[in-house]
C-alpha cells in the first residue's frame, strides 16, 4: 500500500508542492494536469525531477467528457486521449483517470460506455498503459461507483479499471459497503477525501470544501475499510479541493495530509484488519486520563500579576524547583507552573509572546506510546538540556512552535516531588478541583491542521462547529474532547484581527492557549470564597441576566445570586452550566472557572457573545500600554 496525493490538493507552483510532498513522506504523487501545462519543463524534465525527488508518478488526471458520445466528438476525443498517452508516456507514467462525462452531447449507456472504455483500453495497453474511470458525483449519466463498476466490467479489459474517490460515494449518500463486491484487483486507484457536512450542490461543495480524512464528517474510514475489504493493494491519495488549502502552506498542508492517512489507516487496520496495510505498527490512539499540569512562561512585573491572581483564585505554591526559576502551584487536582527561566522553551516562548502558556502536561496510561504514536504521525519528539535533578519526561513538539509533556503512573508520576522542593504556604482554597478545559485560539486556517493533531494523536472526538459571535466578527469554535470528558479542548478559529481572538493573536506568533477553564463543584460556594480572597470577577451587563430570567426557569434568589457574582448560565436537555470569568490578565489571557451539572457537555456558547462583550469593555484603547 503505497501513499499519495493529488498535486491540487496543496498550494504553490509544481516545483513547491513536488518539494512539499516529498518532504511529508509520501510515496507518489498524483498530477493534476493544469499543474503541469502551467510549468515550463517538458514531461520528461518533469518526470525525472519527481522521480528524483522520490515520488513515484501514481496518476495522471482528469482525462474528461469520453465515454457515450457520438461519432464526430467520439473520434475527437480517442485523438484527445492519445496526446495525452503521449504526455505521460514522457512523464513515466501509466496509469490516467477518465473521470465520468458531464458532456452536453454525451448519449449515456453502459454498453456504449463499456464499449468506449473497451478500445481506450486497447489503445492504452498498446502502450503499457492503464486507464481508471471514475465517477464524479455529478456526472450526468454516470454519478455512482457502481455504475462506473458495470462499465469497467462490461469493457472486459485487461487495462481498463475503476477508480474509486471517498467524497463521490460517500457525498452522495451511497453506502460504502457497497464497494465490498467488487474484486480488489478490478480498482485501479483509491482517493481520498473527507468534507464537513454541508447541504450544498455537489459539484461546488467538493471543488470548495474537501478536506483530509478526518477532518470533515464523512465516513471515511468506513469507506477505506470496505476498499481494503476487496483485497485492493494500489496507491492510496488524496484529491483535496479547498480553497484554504490553495491558499496555506505547501509543508504545513502536505504534513497534515501524510498525518491523516497514517491515522486512517491505522483505525482501518484496527477494525478491519486487512492485508496489505503496510505502514509501521504504531500504538492505538492515546487515551488521555486528564491535564496534568499547565505551564505559563512568565517573567518580571507580569509574573507578580499572575501570581496575584492565582492566589485571589485559592493556588497556593506548593512548590520550588530543585534548580530552576520555576514554581508549582496547586489546587485540588489542577497544578499550574509558573516559569521564570530565560533560556530554553519557557525563555524563548517568553521572548516571542510576554506571558503564554508554554506547555502542557497531559496525564497518559504511556508516556513512551504516546511518544511513538506522535513520531510515527510526523509529530518531532522534544528535548531541551537536563538541569541538575530533572526527569526526563517524554516530550513532543505540537503546532505552532507548542510543546506537551506526557505523565505516565510509572516514576514520571513522581516528578513533583523529585523536582520540586514542596513548599507549605498558608493560604485558602476555593475548592477548583481539575481543570474543565483548554481553549486555544488561532486563525482559522489552523483550526484543522489542530483538530486533525490532536484527533490523530489521542482518542478524541470532535463536537459540530458552532459560530462565536464576536461585537467585531465571527469566531468559529470547535470542541473536541475524550469520550469519557475527561480531557477538554475548545478550538477558537478567529478570522479578523478585530475579534478578541483575533488581537490575542495579533500580540503573539500563531496559535496558542488563550485561557483556562477550572471547575468546581459548587459555583457559588467559589464565588463567595473568591471575592474573600480579592478575586474581581468579569462583570456583565444587567440586560444579560434579565434575558436569562426570559429564557430560563430559575429560581428567584438563584438568579439574584447569579446577578451580583456575574455567573453565566446555560442549561440542556442532559443539564447545567455555569461559568465565571476572571478579568482579563497579560494582555487578552483569561481564567474560566465552570460548574457543570447533570450530563451538559458543552461550553456554555450562547453566553460567548456577552462574555466577550465584556472582556472588550477592558481592552486597552490602540496604542495605550497595558495596565
Ligand atoms: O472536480 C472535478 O472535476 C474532479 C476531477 C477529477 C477527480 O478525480 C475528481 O474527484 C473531481
Ligand atoms: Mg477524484
Amino acid at each position: 500500500m503505497k501513499t499519495g496525493i493529488a498535486t491540487v490538493s496543496i498550494s504553490g507552483n509544481l516545483e513547491e508542492k513536488i518539494e512539499a510532498i516529498a518532504a511529508a513522506g509520501f510515496d507518489g504523487i498524483e498530477i493534476f494536469e493544469q499543474d503541469f501545462i502551467a510549468d515550463l519543463r517538458t514531461p520528461r524534465v518533469v518526470g525525472q525531477r519527481i522521480r528524483e525527488a522520490g515520488l513515484e508518478i501514481m496518476l495522471f488526471q482528469p482525462f474528461r467528457d469520453f465515454e457515450g458520445l457520438p461519432a464526430g466528438p467520439r473520434a475527437k476525443a480517442f485523438d484527445r486521449a492519445e496526446r495525452k498517452f503521449d504526455v505521460m508516456q514522457d512523464l513515466g507514467c501509466d496509469l490516467m483517470l477518465v473521470c465520468s462525462s458531464v458532456h452536453p452531447e454525451a448519449l449515456g449507456g453502459i454498453d456504449r460506455g463499456a464499449d468506449d472504455f473497451a478500445e481506450l483500453g486497447e489503445r492504452a495497453a498498446a502502450r503499457g498503459l492503464r486507464v481508471g474511470y471514475e465517477a464524479l458525483a455529478w456526472g450526468r449519466y454516470v454519478n455512482d461507483h457502481r455504475d462506473a463498476w458495470e462499465i469497467v466490467r462490461r469493457a472486459d479489459h485487461e487495462a481498463v479499471g475503476l477508480v474509486l474517490d471517498s467524497f463521490h460515494t460517500l457525498g452522495r449518500g451511497i453506502d460504502p459497503d457497497t464497494i465490498r463486491g467488487i474484486p480488489g484487483d478490478r480498482i485501479f486507484f483509491v482517493q481520498l477525501a473527507d468534507a464537513p457536512a454541508i447541504d450544498m450542490d455537489l459539484l461546488y461543495w467538493s471543488r470548495h470544501f474537501r478536506n483530509m480524512p478526518g477532518e470533515g464528517d464523512l465516513a471515511v474510514t468506513d469507506f477505506m475499510r470496505a476498499v481494503m475489504a476487496t483485497g485492493y493493494s494500489g496507491p492510496i491519495s488524496l484529491e483535496i479541493f479547498n480553497d484554504q488549502f490553495r491558499g496555506g502552506s505547501p509543508t504545513t498542508i502536505a504534513q497534515d495530509g501524510h498525518r491523516s492517512l497514517i491515522a486512517l489507516m491505522d483505525d482501518v487496520r484496527r477494525a478491519e484488519a486487512p492485508v496489505g496495510v503496510e505502514i509501521p505498527q504504531l500504538p492505538a490512539p492515546i487515551r488521555v486520563h486528564d491535564t496534568s499540569f499547565v505551564e505559563f512562561a512568565a517573567q518580571g512585573e507580569e509574573r507578580k500579576t499572575l501570581e496575584t491572581l492565582l492566589q485571589s483564585l485559592g493556588f497556593r505554591r506548593a512548590g520550588r524547583h530543585v534548580s530552576k526559576a520555576v514554581t508549582l502551584w496547586q489546587q485540588g487536582d489542577i497544578r499550574i507552573v509558573l516559569n521564570a527561566e530565560t533560556e530554553g522553551h519557557a525563555g524563548s516562548a517568553w521572548n516571542a509572546r510576554g506571558t503564554t502558556v508554554c506547555d502542557i502536561g497531559l496525564a497518559v496510561e504511556s508516556a513512551a506510546d504516546t511518544v511513538t504514536r506522535a513520531t510515527a504521525l510526523g509529530a518531532k519528539p522534544f528535548s531541551q538540556p537536563l538541569g541538575p535533578g530533572e526527569l526526563p519526561i517524554p516530550a513532543i513538539r505540537g503546532l505552532a512552535g507548542s510543546v506537551m509533556h506526557f505523565i505516565d503512573q510509572g516514576a514520571l508520576s513522581e516528578v513533583w516531588d523529585v523536582e520540586f522542593h514542596a513548599e507549605d504556604t498558608p493560604g485558602r482554597e476555593a475548592g477548583l478541583t481539575r481543570i474543565d478545559h483548554i481553549a486555544q485560539t488561532m486563525t482559522y486556517d489552523e483550526m484543522l491542521s489542530w483538530s486533525l493533531f490532536y484527533t490523530t494523536l489521542f482518542d478524541m472526538e470532535k463536537a459540530p462547529m458552532v459560530d462565536v459571535v464576536d461585537p467585531d466578527g465571527l469566531v468559529r469554535s470547535r470542541a473536541i474532547s475524550s469520550p469519557c470528558g475527561d480531557f477538554r479542548i475548545t478550538l477558537n478559529g478567529a478570522e479578523t484581527h478585530r475579534t478578541l481572538a483575533g488581537a490575542f493573536l495579533a500580540e503573539g506568533f500563531g496559535g496558542t492557549v488563550q485561557h483556562v477553564a477550572l471547575a468546581t463543584d459548587d459555583i457559588f460556594a467559589t464565588a463567595r470564597a473568591l471575592r474573600e480572597l480579592g478575586f474581581t470577577a468579569l462583570p456583565l451587563s444587567t440586560n444579560y441576566f434579565d434575558d436569562l430570567a426570559a429564557r430560563f426557569d430559575l429560581d428567584a434568589g438563584m438568579l439574584e445570586r447569579m446577578r451580583e457574582e456575574n455567573i453565566l448560565y446555560d442549561a440542556d436537555a442532559s443539564g447545567e452550566f455555569f461559568q465565571l470569568y476572571s478579568q482579563p490578565f497579560a494582555g487578552q489571557m483569561f481564567m474560566e472557572i465552570v460548574e457543570r451539572r447533570g450530563g451538559y457537555s458543552g461550553y456554555g456558547a450562547p453566553n460567548a457573545p456577552f462574555r466577550i462583550a465584556a472582556q472588550k469593555r477592558f481592552q486597552r484603547p490602540k496604542g495605550m500600554p497595558a495596565t
